[in-house]
């Protein structure tokens, strides 16, 4: 049986502008919530948020989408959903008791007199009016109001609450109050709830979910954050609990993300599409993070590939791949150095976000991984898998120890879980493992908050140099030539500017080629360790890219002819499959059952293609051989499926349809409708 109680169905609003032009002010709205749950709308001034509660209350309708609430369309307003403003209005001729009695005596008249009397005295008391239940409006304060403006919507026991900024009018000691009482009132009565509000804390403090919209027009759900904060919830311990600051931490980012977004296509509308002969669009921001590995960036535009290619780039260094994957979704940036399972991620939606379709035209790197263990734990006798297994299981801690890896979609997160496995050892049951910056891991080492992780160079060299880590594991124990680093870009960005993409990748294409042999890596270094880059010393990064490599081997590889079944800088059929199982393994995505149209779709092949024949470079089909890892596994492309049910601690139960405008099979309301 389905769990969801209210359905917003791909909700969009289109208005008509002071000009008499449409103006879409929210586009294709998907979420859903559970009965019970209280979920804040958050966003920036104009984004949206009360265009969705509208349609929600039904004082507004969808131009396309519906609201479904326990399986029924609803298109009027009605008793089952309690708007809440921050306007109280209340009837001024009437008190407390009779503004609340005025509500109940009108929606449930078939109750006996004294029961909804009962009710009444019930809900006054319940925000704690019982004192000033016979009092005027003129007479009680803004927070008074306030309550009876609750209690009212309460009294008539809405299937939903809808509140649109209910505290915003309030002064901060007031608003605080008001904020403990419903959040113990939601607590104890399990009220379901969805609430507009400006302030972080506000939101955090009352939801299980925040949901942050974008910037309009075409307003969309950016990001939901789940709140896992214990219930019931007390100010002081909310705060101090150790999620509080990261939790805050992702919508106070998401904000200003938006704000800065706001900022670009200011900025853009002054610095319009420039174009070139065939190029359509010379001025490009692409994002990379600074690791060893963004080398082939970092030459294209030092050598002047970009340049001789037609494109003026502008390289922006993000802080998370988290940050990258929305500067790709939003369109802040062009096109974006990615982990290799980035382009699925976001293509699918992974993380609870709508899809956006993004393909993939070159794989820029393979190998450049390791496994780093903390010194701690080698000196308790840990020194490969089987003595970490031991440990492992001899652990006495409340928690569960966690490694680090760099994004959910990575080489690293799946090398790192296929390794754990393939010794016995199962991720997100016997170890956490956890998301980190690659520039953090080994504070994070350091502060023990973490016994290791799986990361890129220079980051195990690091640990390694700072007597902190050891590094027990390299990729090449894993899987010899997996790809590392794609290009990614949004697919309707590749359909719109053709021949700037083709550029794009010839320019990547001739710095990869350069990258390659050892004899021009020590010029790279010093190109990676200006400030602008890697903003680090060479001494730190030449032992993971330029050799001799102290880290057992460690080879980073930039050119084709260099994995093990030859297709070199492009994009691989094998390789992605490989992911996606990996994906639904762990229970990141549903498996689709269309996978091999989610593939296609994924592979700009034909881009890569024209570059490699424009270069001279060789192309070598990709053969239908399995792919064969390191413990003696392999994985057979050609049935993925049984491939899947068959990897130890596999999530997956069965295939789901994937819709790249709908994402997995969600329901659609017309199978809801009446
Ligand atoms: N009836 C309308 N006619 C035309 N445009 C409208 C109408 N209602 C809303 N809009 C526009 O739609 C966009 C979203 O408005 P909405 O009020 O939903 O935003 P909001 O996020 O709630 O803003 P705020 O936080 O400032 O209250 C805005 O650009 C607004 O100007």
């Amino acid at each position: 049986m389905s769990t969801t109680f209210l359905e917003i169905d791909h909700v969009s609003r289109v208005f008509k502008n002071d000009k008499g032009l449409p103006f879409v002010a929210i586009k294709d709205v998907y979420f859903e919530m559970k009965e019970g749950e209280f979920v804040s709308i958050i966003g920036h001034s104009g984004c949206g948020k009360s265009t969705v509660l509208n349609i929600l209350s039904g004082l507004d309708r969808a131009s396309e989408g519906g609201i479904v609430l326990e399986g029924r369309e609803v298109r009027e307003p009605g008793p089952d959903r309690m708007l809440v403003f921050q306007n109280h209005s209340l009837l001024p001729w009437l008190t407390v008791r009779q503004n609340i009695g005025l509500a109940v005596n009108r929606v449930m008249r078939q109750l006996p007199k004294q029961e909804r009397n009962r009710i009444i005295q019930e809900n006054i008391d319940l925000v704690g009016l019982s004192h000033a239940a016979d009092k005027y409006p003129r007479e009680i304060s803004g927070g008074m109001k306030q309550r009876v403006g609750i209690a009212r919507a309460l009294a008539i026991k809405p299937k939903i609450l809808l509140l649109d900024e209910p505290f915003g009018a309030l002064d901060a000691l007031t608003r605080g109050r008001l904020q403990e009482k419903l959040m113990q009132i939601c607590d104890e009565h399990k009220i379901s709830a969805v609430m507009i509000t400006h302030d972080v804390d506000e939101a955090l403090l009352l939801s299980d979910r925040v949901v942050m919209m974008t910037n309009g027009p075409e307003a969309k759900i950016g990001q939901v954050l789940t709140v896992d904060l214990p219930h019931p919830r007390k100010r002081l311990e909310t705060v101090n609990h150790p999620n509080y600051y990261r939790l805050r931490g992702e919508v106070v980012n998401f904000l200003d993300r938006q704000k800065q977004i706001k900022l670009d296509r200011l900025k853009m509308k002054s610095n319009a599409v420039i174009s070139m002969g065939s190029i359509e669009k010379t001025n490009l921001t692409i994002g990379y993070i600074p690791l060893t590995d963004c080398a082939p960036f970092v030459v294209a535009q030092e050598k002047g590939l970009f340049a001789k290619y037609g494109l003026d780039v502008t390289l922006s260094k993000e802080t998370s791949w988290n940050d990258l994957a929305e500067g790709i979704r939003e369109g802040r940036l062009d096109a974006a150095q990615m982990v290799t399972g980035l382009p699925l991620a976001i293509t699918l939606g992974m993380g609870n976000k709508i899809p956006v379709p993004v393909v993939t035209s070159l794989t820029l790197s393979r190998n450049g991984n390791a496994i780093t263990l903390s010194k701690k734990l080698q000196e308790t006798g840990v020194h490969d898998l089987a003595s970490l297994k031991t440990y492992i299981d001899s652990c006495q801690d409340a928690y569960n120890p966690a490694l680090g890896m760099v994004h959910h979609a990575s080489m690293h997160n799946f090398m790192l879980r296929h390794w754990l496995a393939s010794g016995g050892i199962q991720p997100d049951q016997d170890v956490d493992v956890i998301v980190i910056p690659p520039p953090q891991m080994v504070s994070n080492l350091m502060a023990n908050n973490i016994i290791g992780y799986c990361v890129g160079e220079p980051w195990n060299v690091r640990a390694v140099d700072s007597n902190v880590g050891f590094v027990v594991a390299t990729d090449l124990d894993i899987w010899r030539g997996h790809p590392e680093k794609v290009l990614g870009v949004r697919k309707e960005w590749a359909e719109q500017y053709p021949h700037t993409h083709l550029a794009l990748v010839k320019a990547l294409l001739e710095a990869a080629q350069f990258c390659e042999p050892l004899e021009n890596r020590d010029e790279i270094v010093l190109m990676l360790s200006q400030p602008q880059y890697l903003n680090l010393s060479p001494v730190y990064i030449r032992p993971g890219f330029a050799g001799p490599y102290r880290v057992n081997t460690m080879e980073a590889k930039y050119y084709k002819d260099f994995c093990q079944f030859g297709v070199g800088n492009m994009p691989s059929r094998k390789e992605q499959l490989w992911i996606l199982t990996q994906m639904a393994r762990w229970g990141l995505v549903n498996f689709p059952e269309n996978h091999a149209e989610v593939i296609y779709n994924l592979l700009a092949t034909d881009v890569y293609h024209q570059a490699a024949k424009e270069l001279n470079i060789e192309v070598t089909e990709e053969d239908r051989e399995a792919i064969a890892l390191a413990d003696g596994s392999t994985f057979d492309a050609n049935d993925p499926i049984a491939a899947l049910s068959a990897m130890p601690y596999s999530q997956f139960t069965e295939p789901v349809h994937f819709d790249s405008v709908k994402g997995f099979a969600s329901k659609k309301v017309a199978t809801a409708r009446h």
